[in-house]
Formats: C-alpha cells, sequence, structure tokens
C-alpha cells in the first residue's frame, strides 16, 4: 500500500516514524504534501518519502490511501480532490465536516469513484456504542466534556473553568484545533447541532480527558479517555495519531472488529 500524507506537523512526523522506519502497517508513506519546504525536505531524507508542494502533482501518483493531516482549514481545499483522483481518504480534521452537507457530497463522490473514507475516532472512543445505539433510532442524548491545560488550549488559566458550553457545530467553530473529537461524536451520533460539548481549562492537569456521555432506548454510556498529549504538540492526543494508525492497519483486513 502506498500512502501519502498531507501535513508536515507533528501527527505527519509521528505516521512517518512509525509506518517507515518501524514497518507497522503494511505499506510505506511514498509521498508528503505541504507547504513548508525546509520541514518537508527534512521529512523527505530522513524518511525516504517523496515531498510536494504542488497538490497536483501529489495526486497523480500511485497513491492508495491519502492521510490528511493538517488543519480543518487545509482539509476544505484539498479532500475533494484526493477523492476525485479515486484514492481512499482518511481525514484527521473531522471538523471540516461540520457542514453536514459537504460530508454528503464527499460520500457520494467516493461512491461514484468506487473508493472510501475513513473518519478515525480520534482522541476518543464509543462511536461503536453509539452507532448501534441509533441503529434503530432512540438515541436522544449525546455530550462531551473535554478538559485540558492551558498549553494545550493555547490560553492562560489560574483555575478551572468551562470556556465553552454549546453545540458540537459551535465548538469546532471556535476551537478547530481542539475539538475534532465532538464532531466525529456527532456523525457517529445524534448530529451537529444536538450534540452537547463543554470544554474546561484545567491549569492542574497535563492530559487530555474527554468524557462522553449518552442516553437512549439502549440504556446510558459514560467513557472517560484521560489521554498523553504528544510532546511535539500537546494540543493533539497520542490516541489520535495511534487511531490513524490503527485505520491504515486494518483497512484491508477480512476480520472486522465492532460495528
Ligand atoms: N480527530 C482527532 O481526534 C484529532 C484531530 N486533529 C486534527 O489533526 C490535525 C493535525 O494535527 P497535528 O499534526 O498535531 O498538528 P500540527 O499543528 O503539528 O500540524 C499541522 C500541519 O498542517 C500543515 N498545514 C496547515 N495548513 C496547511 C495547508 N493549507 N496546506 C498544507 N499543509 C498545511 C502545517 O504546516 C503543519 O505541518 C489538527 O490540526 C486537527 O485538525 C488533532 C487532534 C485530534
Ligand atoms: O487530541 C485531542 O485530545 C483532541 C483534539 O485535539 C481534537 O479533537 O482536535
Amino acid at each position: 500500500m502506498n500512502i501519502g500524507i498531507i501535513g508536515t506537523g507533528n501527527i505527519a512526523s509521528y505516521l512517518l516514524e512509525q509506518i517507515n522506519h518501524k514497518q507497522l502497517a503494511n505499506g510505506r508513506v511514498t509521498a508528503i504534501f505541504g507547504r513548508n519546504q525546509e520541514v518537508g525536505q527534512r521529512l523527505s531524507e530522513d524518511f525516504e518519502a517523496d515531498f510536494y508542494t504542488d497538490l497536483k502533482s501529489f495526486l497523480n501518483l500511485p497513491l492508495d490511501i491519502v492521510v490528511e493531516a493538517a488543519t480543518v482549514e487545509a482539509a476544505g481545499i484539498y479532500v475533494k480532490d484526493v477523492v476525485a483522483s479515486k484514492k481512499d481518504l482518511v481525514v484527521s480534521s473531522i471538523g471540516v465536516f461540520k457542514n453536514i452537507a459537504f460530508l454528503e457530497e464527499l460520500t457520494a463522490l467516493a461512491e461514484s469513484k468506487g473508493t472510501r473514507i475513513f473518519l478515525p475516532s480520534g482522541a476518543i472512543g464509543g462511536l461503536d456504542i453509539l452507532q448501534s445505539a441509533k441503529a434503530a433510532g432512540g438515541l436522544d442524548r449525546v455530550q462531551i466534556t473535554t478538559r485540558k491545560s492551558p498549553a494545550s488550549l493555547g490560553i492562560e488559566a489560574d483555575e478551572a473553568r468551562v470556556i465553552f458550553d454549546g453545540s458540537a457545530f459551535e465548538a469546532v467553530g471556535k476551537f478547530p484545533k481542539n475539538i475534532n473529537v465532538a464532531l466525529v461524536l456527532a456523525i457517529a451520533g445524534i448530529g451537529v447541532e444536538k450534540t452537547k460539548v463543554r470544554i474546561i481549562v484545567d491549569p492542574d492537569i497535563e492530559q487530555n480527558s474527554h468524557t462522553i456521555e449518552a442516553e437512549g432506548e439502549f440504556g446510558r454510556m459514560q467513557l472517560q479517555v484521560e489521554n498523553n498529549p504528544m510532546p511535539s504538540n500537546p494540543k493533539t492526543s497520542l490516541l489520535a495519531a495511534l487511531s490513524i494508525l490503527s485505520v491504515l492497519q486494518n483497512k484491508d483486513r477480512a476480520l472486522r472488529i465492532g460495528n
């Protein structure tokens, strides 16, 4: 499997290390697309993958799958071209789908091109439960409470306080680099308006914690993950990068675990 990555940051570097150096997926990252020539060149040399600043040249390569690991804004510019060029796509910046019509349009395009779109569970879990719970309707309430350090949120705080309380739609508009998890939760569950989000800045923690609560005909769920942040970007949890690696490891397997 030939893998292409959009982005030259923390997740991109992590995937290059795990896949090209440690052989933890059934394939190689053969190409990287980005804007930063200096960083791109360094990654290219360190991991023996070609670096491109021109999207058309990147998408003309024989890539099987492209991983977006950039930003919500960049995903909005590039992901449609990836699918149009008949590549499978993994999206990290799921906030790009806050207008669900765009996800529907992209899915229809993927169907017409015979490709697949993967939305990793990222820094959270419980998406299997939400999807099962709504399989016959009857999922009533979903909420995520995210607690991060001031460094992770990029704001100052002397004591813990709620800095956001609203819908997943609004949350992603205000914190596009911190709350992609709310969008995948909304897509798996009851949608961007009904999914409730609380963000707390807490100077006494170092981990990124996410607590997910859901209720419906199935019963109740509460799930909490306490994520170690990645050393090179405290906004991003290690679990988010691991979930992309896991998608790449499992995508062609005959055995599927979970729904
Ligand atoms: N689904 C999830 O649970 C999570 C998703 N994310 C998403 O993953 C993204 C990447 O995370 P990190 O690697 O930690 O961030 P990072 O900040 O270390 O890297 C982002 C990279 O995107 C590049 N970039 C920005 N705009 C670009 C453009 N227009 N064209 C090409 N490259 C562009 C930057 O140069 C940088 O290399 C985050 O921005 C966020 O949207 C992050 C954490 C969790
Ligand atoms: O990595 C995390 O804990 C969550 C995050 O940044 C995001 O969802 O964008």
